[in-house]
């Protein structure tokens, strides 16, 4: 689903991010990536959505050769991807319905499929008993669960999760963690960058390492 094949990336100043990183992420998968700060993680992931290009080397997604996507491609592109920040990035002047249907609104979905979604996706996180709150009378982890929903509502492909579990404790992060497994177990490719070792550990499913822009674990040999 995700084909990385020696790719790097040079900012413009000079700095390599990522330098020769091979990977294959099948459909199935659930994958995480670690590493130190700096060491590349969410450029790789910027790539993905192609929020960024690669300078050297291929990245496919769904057999896709990004280099042939063009600007007017990138929305389409975009559809298929679900994306998870720490720091939730809710609008905070809206209740948790207007913040999970944003995607479908901006998509120009009708209002009643929009509700639908919007329950649907609500009832997979746990909160469908909050769609009329407001994310600051909500804790970090059902803030954090608001922000699942929004990635989840267009029914993505694959789900990107850039330090999901950043501000939460150990329980509240095994939770979340636990919903990614859910939504890989329906189908969906889930890629989380993650510092946190010690959980990522415990799940049992591939982990990614990158050590200053080169993968030093859990690539292609
Ligand atoms: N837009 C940019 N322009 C120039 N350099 C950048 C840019 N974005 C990231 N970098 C540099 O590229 C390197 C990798 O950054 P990246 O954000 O991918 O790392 P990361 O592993 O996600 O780190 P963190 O865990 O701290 O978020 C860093 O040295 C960073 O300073």
């Amino acid at each position: 689903m995700i084909s990385f094949q020696r790719v790097s990336k040079r900012y413009a100043e000079g700095h390599d991010a990522l330098r020769e990183v091979s990977f294959d992420i099948a459909k199935d998968d659930l994958v995480f990536l670690t590493g130190h700060s700096g060491a590349g993680k969410s450029t790789l992931m910027r790539l993905i959505m192609l929020m960024d290009r690669a300078t050297r080397g291929k990245v496919l997604v769904d057999g896709v050769d990004l280099a042939t996507v063009g600007k007017r491609g990138i929305p389409g592109h975009r559809r298929n991807i679900g994306v998870v920040f720490q720091n939730h990035q809710l609008l905070f002047d809206r209740p948790v319905f207007d913040n999970v249907a944003l995607p479908l609104v901006i998509g120009g979905y009708d209002y009643r499929e929009v509700g639908r979604r919007v329950r649907a996706a609500l009832d997979k996180v746990g909160l469908l008993s909050k769609e009329r709150a407001m994310p600051l009378t909500l804790s970090g982890g059902e803030q954090q669960r608001v922000g699942i929903a929004r990635a989840v509502v267009c029914r993505p492909r694959i789900l990107l999760a850039d330090e999901p579990t950043g501000n939460l404790d150990p329980e509240l992060s095994a939770e979340i963690m636990r919903l990614f497994e859910d939504f890989n177990q329906v189908g969906v490719t889930v890629l989380i960058a993650s510092h946190d070792l010690a959980l990522i550990s415990r799940l049992r499913h591939r982990i990614l390492t990158l050590k200053e822009g080169r993968l030093v674990n859990g690539g292609v040999a």
